[in-house]
């Protein structure tokens, strides 16, 4: 079990702060904070504050993913999924969402705009070398074994 903690920013206490919809479900829903109601034109893309600010275990980031149901039905997804949350990043939680459907959508404060999944991330030391060691595949990728 990890903590996770959420700071609301000033301004937002009328904001829920991220939360699941279901027992087990796997994201926590992210809300919107804008202060007025934001427009999204077809194929405009704007990035949405949230009203939070978090701190989480080092070996922890948090993904920004799009909601299913925003994607099936309007075309609203996020532009940079899955964004990432550092575990060191303090400053507001912002989702980047695009409009790829063919109407304007209008997002409303306090609107579930995506879902937050927490991921460990490995531990990594890196090394630059000469030769790298053989595999079968090699050098083959992007299709190299046929559709
Ligand atoms: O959807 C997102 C993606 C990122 N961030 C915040 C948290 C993250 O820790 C920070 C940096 O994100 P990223 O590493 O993706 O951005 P960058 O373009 O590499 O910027 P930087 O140079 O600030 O790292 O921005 C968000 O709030 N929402």
């Amino acid at each position: 079990m990890y903590q996770v903690s959420f700071k609301r920013l000033p301004g937002n206490e009328d904001i829920q702060l991220p939360r699941r919809m279901s027992e087990l479900a796997a994201g926590f829903d992210v809300h919107a904070a804008v202060n007025e109601p934001v427009l999204l034109a077809p194929g405009e893309r704007k990035l949405i504050p949230t009203g939070f600010a978090m701190a989480m275990p080092a070996e922890l980031e948090a993904q920004i993913r799009p909601r299913s149901g925003l994607a099936f039905k309007h075309g609203i997804t996020c532009l940079n999924t899955p964004g990432t949350i550092d575990a060191d990043y303090r400053g507001e939680v912002k989702v980047l969402l695009v409009n790829l459907g063919q109407e304007p959508f209008t997002i409303e404060r306090g609107e579930r705009i995506a879902q937050m999944l927490f991921q460990v991330v490995p531990k990594v030391t890196i090394e630059e070398v000469d030769e790298l060691p053989d595999t079968v595949r090699g050098e083959g990728g992007f299709g190299h074994t046929g559709v």
